[in-house]
């Protein structure tokens, strides 16, 4: 299988993370994407190529232009303001507020995001333009007759909206990969969700649409981020009722358990027999995570990527999340090895 890379993931180099009240080195690290990057050339999983560049083309067919002009911009007014730390929000339009872009910084900041633990620094934008780049070029490998390919995607970005940041994600590359299937013809394109989180920007941005079907296996938002989307009971709406699969588990779900909602959402996916995949992989489903509570066990990821070999189709890997940096290239690379050996 080919892993696409771009080194310009290195110019997303947040030093703070709001968690617990502090401002703490992110878990979202360039060791993650490094690490991982050893471990497919360790294992002799493929090419590893570098991205071509899209431009924002592509982008625009799922984030709005003022959500991209703010980001292309954020940084350069952040430091306008004098501000002394990184650009993190610290308001919100909340309940009864107007929803209304103020012209401030930290009230753009504050709009088009959902959370504080993601910061914006000097070089975000250009990893994050890269980041969906590279999501482009493993997605173009598939669309012209790979039968697989990884893009080794950082930053992440299955929390990103069409016009909202958080959870480590500003431009969601599986969304972005998913409409450039549909825009190269595909009729069908199915986004799987293997991350410990919910992908709410995955489901918002597809959540009224029957042309891209949106499954989340996810740790009970009710317990953990991004606490506000990924219920059960959220199943699409309008055209798009039906479409959206959220399949929600508790704190210490083993892989046995959490191999039942694979099963279910493949399924779901063969019935309705899409021309495209997409896996929005995160490892963060580890025993280890330091940020997640299910108990999967290295050998295991071994077993969830046979299973997503076994759906045959045309398969495009987004990397999202994953924490435990000494166990994510194993974890990540075994998905890969997995589905191959299945095919
Ligand atoms: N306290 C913030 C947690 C953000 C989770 C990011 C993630 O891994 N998403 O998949
Ligand atoms: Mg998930
Ligand atoms: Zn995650």
């Amino acid at each position: 299988m080919k892993t696409v890379f771009s080194p310009l993931h290195n110019r997303r180099t947040a030093t703070t993370e709001l968690d617990g009240g502090i401002l703490i080195a992110p878990h979202e690290k360039p060791s993650r994407a490094e690490t991982i990057l050893g471990r497919v050339k360790q294992e002799q999983l493929g090419e590893v190529l570098p991205p071509r560049e899209y431009g924002l083309g592509p982008v625009l067919r799922v984030h709005t232009q003022d959500y991209v002009d703010f980001l292309r911009v954020s940084w350069a007014d952040w430091i306008a303001e004098g501000k002394p730390g990184e650009a993190i929000s610290a308001v919100w339009p909340g309940r009864g507020m107007r929803h209304r872009v103020p012209k401030d910084i930290d009230g753009r900041l504050g709009y088009y995001s959902f959370g504080a633990e993601t910061s914006i620094t000097e070089g975000t934008w250009d990893a994050v333009c890269a980041s969906a780049d590279v999501a482009l070029t493993a997605q173009a490998l598939v669309a012209n007759g790979e039968s697989a390919a990884f893009a080794l995607c950082r930053p992440p970005g299955h929390h990103a909206h069409a016009d909202l940041f958080g959870g480590y994600c500003f431009f969601n590359n599986a969304a972005i990969s998913a409409q450039a299937f549909r825009d190269q013809g595909a009729k069908r394109v199915a986004v799987l969700d293997v991350d410990f989180h919910h992908g709410n920007g995955t489901q918002s941005i597809f959540y009224q649409r029957d042309d891209v079907m949106t499954i989340s296996l996810h740790g009970d938002p009710d317990l953990v981020f991004p606490h506000f989307l990924g219920f059960e009971d959220e199943t699409g709406e309008g055209p798009g009722e039906g479409f959206n699969l959220n399949l929600v588990y508790p704190p210490g779900t083993p892989f046995s358990v959490w191999l039942d909602g694979l099963e279910t959402a493949c399924a779901r996916i063969a019935a309705w027999q899409p021309d495209a995949l997409v896996i929005a992989l995160g490892v963060d489903t580890f025993e280890d995570d330091p940020i997640s509570f299910f108990k999967l066990r290295s050998a295991d990821y071994l077993l969830m990527g046979e299973r997503l070999g076994k759906l045959n189709l045309p398969t495009l890997f987004t990397m999202e999340g994953g924490y435990d940096v000494d166990a994510i290239g194993v974890n990540v690379v075994n998905v890969l090895k997995g589905f191959e050996q299945a095919r």
